[in-house]
């Protein structure tokens, strides 16, 4: 069986935080890659503010210097709102030798019994939580928690930030950096 870590997100765009509890979880769990999966379109919150084609492109930049990280597209290639019921019985389909583990932090826990088919969901994967400011881990889902050093640093923070021309260096990778300025994302 191969082990499967999923980070599912919108990646808007993407931060140090996404890529400390993915490597946490890969330590903690030893599994042997974790997926980096972008939303076409977040199932609860609004659009993105930049376009998919460019959020890939910051979400490659970000994984490029690990090499269990890698970037899955299947959520953009079929468009539409991304449910992870969807696309994970896609996966499980596609790859019925692996096992998976789809980490999400707090404020995603706390948000779970509003999820599409969350009880089919439950079947497909294992879900890994992470402590994050704000939100607790209590639920009465069976999730697995996984201790990481907490990060409060959302993609929104940067937003904000680069909106009030304050600093991101260092809450996002030096190449993801490059590319926000080149770009002028956000202000
Ligand atoms: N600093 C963090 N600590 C723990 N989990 C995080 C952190 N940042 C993001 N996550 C988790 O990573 C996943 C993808 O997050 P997403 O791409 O939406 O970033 P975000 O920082 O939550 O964005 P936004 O601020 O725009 O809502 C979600 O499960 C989210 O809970
Ligand atoms: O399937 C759902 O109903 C659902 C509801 C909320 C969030 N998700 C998934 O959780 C991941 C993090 O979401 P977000 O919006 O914080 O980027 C991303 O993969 C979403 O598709 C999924």
């Amino acid at each position: 069986m191969k082990r499967i870590g999923i980070l599912g997100g919108t990646f808007d765009p993407p931060h140090i935080g996404h890529l400390i509890i993915a490597e946490e979880v890969n330590q903690a769990l030893d599994l042997d890659e974790i997926w980096f999966i972008p939303t076409y379109e977040p199932p609860h919150k609004g659009r993105a503010s930049v376009s998919v084609e460019n959020r890939i492109e910051m979400l490659k930049l970000a994984i490029a210097d690990n090499e269990s990280f890698k970037l899955n597209t299947i959520e953009v290639d079929r468009e539409g709102k991304s449910y992870t019921y969807d696309t994970m019985l896609l996966l499980t389909n596609k790859y019925p030798d692996s096992e998976f583990y789809f980490i999400i932090g707090a404020d995603m826990v706390e948000y779970l019994p509003n999820w599409y088919k969350i009880d089919e969901l439950m079947k497909l994967v294992t879900f890994i939580g992470v402590k994050r400011s704000g939100y607790s881990l209590n639920t009465t889902y069976p999730i697995r928690e996984v201790e990481i050093p907490m990060v409060d640093i959302s993609s929104s923070l940067i937003r904000k930030r680069q909106k009030e021309k304050g600093t991101i260096q260092y809450l996002v990778p030096k190449s993801v950096y490059t590319y926000i300025k080149e770009h002028s994302f956000y202000e």
